[in-house]
């Protein structure tokens, strides 16, 4: 069992809702869909009275024939029938159809509810789970519980019908009705104790379907990698394991559902056994007429099947619950980056300032402790230190992406959580190692900040890099389509792509991580000259890969560790012979146009 269950836990952000206040928020997605559901219950009123209405017509007919006048009524019988039989037809058509709207448009809600909130949440979210499993929430579980929409509109129309049916068998004869009400409390006594144990075993099925989503999804992700280091096998043997508890947990789930028809039909074929044997000594004995016994067989048979299914719905239902409660889950997920008041932000100049700044991506391991630093509007910083020094992390706090615990964050003098964030964010330029391009052309990416921005403005910004000599190399220019994450283009293309993007949404703070990836010696000059124009006028903090920038930075920041261990500019630093000297020495040296492999060491001072 241990094997089956592996890594099926709840996710932190999981959490349970009593059914009655699930309910009360699936109905509110109902609600607006008010008039089409009237409709739908008209139809299935319609649909249950009709369908009823077919046995009774048949037992009048036998009670007829059985008086010897077959030659009266066979045709209007089965012309009445046929007119019923086509009434019937009619309704469930148009049940069928106000319904899979109902359904359609509540999914589309909620999945709209979903997919919001997955844009909503921070980045620390992202962190911590998988994309597959939270793509898993907006898409398979969505499709649970439309699922489960449909089968409460069949339910309805079922319970419907036996409300008929028990009323015709009550009308019919009392003593057979009791008879089968009597075997009603054991079907439904079974599907209830059914109940919680396919709860349980849809939940892990679920769950293991999402790991299976995102073990696919990273393996998408990575698969260059994993090609280039021949590592197709590992992937293998990794995806094999999840995908056999998968296998388990769904045959396991098939087993507990197909447990359950077997025993109910069982006991509603031992009931009907009993019927016949009771009905038919009743007409032999002449309490009943023929007519009223088919009556009974016909409806005992309508009877059971939905009873059946209401009773199985129990489960499919609680499936559905059980899906709706890990979209709600998602929707409710609590940020952590909480912002104390949505102030105007204006134009910002840019001045930042880490106050007795506390910092841990998990409490109990701080990243940064009182931490201080200030950073002059206009100036630009470039951050260096080992890996994991803490440089990254200074860029998720300024681009809000993570909530520190102490001390304070002032932007302008202003505490960064007082601000409205959206339109804080829309004036911080950040820059990943590797930009990020969406499919469409180079022009669509360099318009993602500011969709309204004109064409001219669009070249312009193009121009405005390393003088758009760059654009010459893409074969339609401008219109060039980038591919699924611009693997068209090659990374110093994306880059300046990146660099003329940021002109067009022209923020007041830029936080860059350059790209260690190396590019042609061209490139390389053309990122240059794009980067200075880039960042003039603005504060930059450069999270330093390029002996070029360390050059001409204002002010560089040593970190170790979470902490400032030396600051200033290049020439004053390496001079100084600190641990600038150490990191130089590792990272930047060998970028000297006059490198020589095994020369070009500063001396560090001991
Ligand atoms: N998402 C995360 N969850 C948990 N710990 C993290 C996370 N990101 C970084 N850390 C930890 O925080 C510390 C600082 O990491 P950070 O990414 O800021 O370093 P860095 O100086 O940018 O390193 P690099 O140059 O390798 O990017 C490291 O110890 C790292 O392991």
């Amino acid at each position: 069992m241990g094997f089956i269950l592996d890594g099926l836990d709840v996710e932190d952000y999981d959490r349970s809702y009593g059914d009655r206040e699930l309910l009360r928020r699936i109905g509110r997605y109902f609600r607006p869909k008010l008039p089409a559901m009237v409709l739908v219950a008209a139809m299935i009123v319609l649909h249950s009275l009709t369908q009823s209405a077919i046995p009774l017509l048949i037992s009048w007919g036998v009670d007829r024939m059985e008086q010897g006048s077959v030659s009266d009524i066979g045709w209007p019988l089965a012309g009445a029938l046929l007119g019923i039989g086509v009434l019937a037809w009619v309704f469930n058509f148009f049940r069928q159809w106000f319904s899979a709207k109902v359904t359609g448009d509540v999914v589309l809600g909620l999945r709209t509810d979903a997919f919001d909130a997955v844009l909503e949440r921070d980045m620390s979210f992202y962190d911590e789970h998988p994309s597959g499993k939270i793509v898993s929430r907006v898409t398979s579980d969505t499709d649970e519980f439309a699922n489960v929409v449909t089968l409460t509109m069949n339910l309805l129309s079922q319970v419907l019908l036996v409300g008929f049916v028990t009323a015709l068998l009550f009308f019919r004869d009392v003593q057979l009705a009791l008879l089968t009400m009597a075997v009603t409390p054991i079907v439904m006594g079974t599907a209830l104790a059914f109940r919680r144990v396919a709860r349980r075993t849809t939940q892990h099925a679920q769950r293991s379907l999402a790991r299976v989503n995102a073990n696919l999804q990273e393996t998408m992700g990575g698969i260059s990698v994993a090609k280039n280091f021949r590592q197709e096998a590992t992937v293998y043997s990794e995806f094999r394991p999840i995908n056999r508890q998968n296998y388990a947990v769904t045959l396991r789930q098939g087993f507990v559902f197909s447990g359950i028809f077997p025993v109910l039909f069982l006991v509603a074929g031992l009931a009907t056994v009993v019927l016949v044997q009771v009905g038919g000594s009743s007409v032999l004995g002449g309490r009943l007429s023929a007519g009223d016994w088919y009556l009974f067989l016909q409806a005992v048979g309508l009877f059971w099947l939905p009873l059946t299914s209401i009773a199985a719905f129990w489960s499919q239902f609680q499936q559905g619950l059980a899906a709706s409660e890990r979209v709600f889950a998602l929707i409710d997920a609590s940020p952590r980056v909480v912002q104390e008041d949505a102030q105007p932000v204006g134009r910002l100049a840019g001045r930042i300032e880490f106050r007795d700044l506390t910092f841990g991506y998990e409490p109990a391991h701080p990243v940064l402790t009182r931490f201080n630093l200030t950073i002059e509007a206009g100036e630009s910083v470039a951050l260096v230190g080992h890996t994991g020094a803490g440089k990254s992390t200074l860029s998720k706090l300024i681009t809000r992406f993570y909530e520190y615990s102490g001390g304070q964050l002032l932007i302008d003098g202003r505490d960064i959580r007082s601000f409205d964030l959206r339109e804080y964010r829309r004036q911080i330029g950040a820059v990943p190692q590797q930009p990020f391009l969406f499919s469409g052309t180079v022009a669509d990416n360099i318009r993602y900040p500011r969709p309204d921005a004109s064409d001219e403005e669009v070249r312009l910004a193009a121009m405005r890099v390393a003088g758009g000599d760059w654009l010459e190399a893409l074969p339609d220019g401008l219109g060039t389509d980038v591919g699924e994450h611009g693997r068209a283009l090659s990374m110093g293309q994306r880059q300046l792509v990146a660099l003329a993007r940021l002109l067009v949404q022209d923020p007041a703070i830029v936080v860059l991580d350059e790209a260690t990836a190396s590019v042609d010696p061209l490139t390389e000059a053309q990122i240059s000259e794009g980067l200075d124009v880039v960042l003039a006028g603005r504060t930059s903090i450069v999270i330093a890969h390029r002996l070029s920038t360390i050059e001409h930075v204002d002010r560089i920041i040593v970190l170790d560790h979470g902490r400032i261990i030396e600051e200033g500019d290049h020439a004053a630093l390496l001079k100084a012979g600190g641990r600038y000297c150490e990191v130089y020495n590792t990272y930047f040296r060998h970028q000297s146009p006059d490198y020589q492999p095994g020369t070009g060491f500063v001396p560090v001072a001991k």
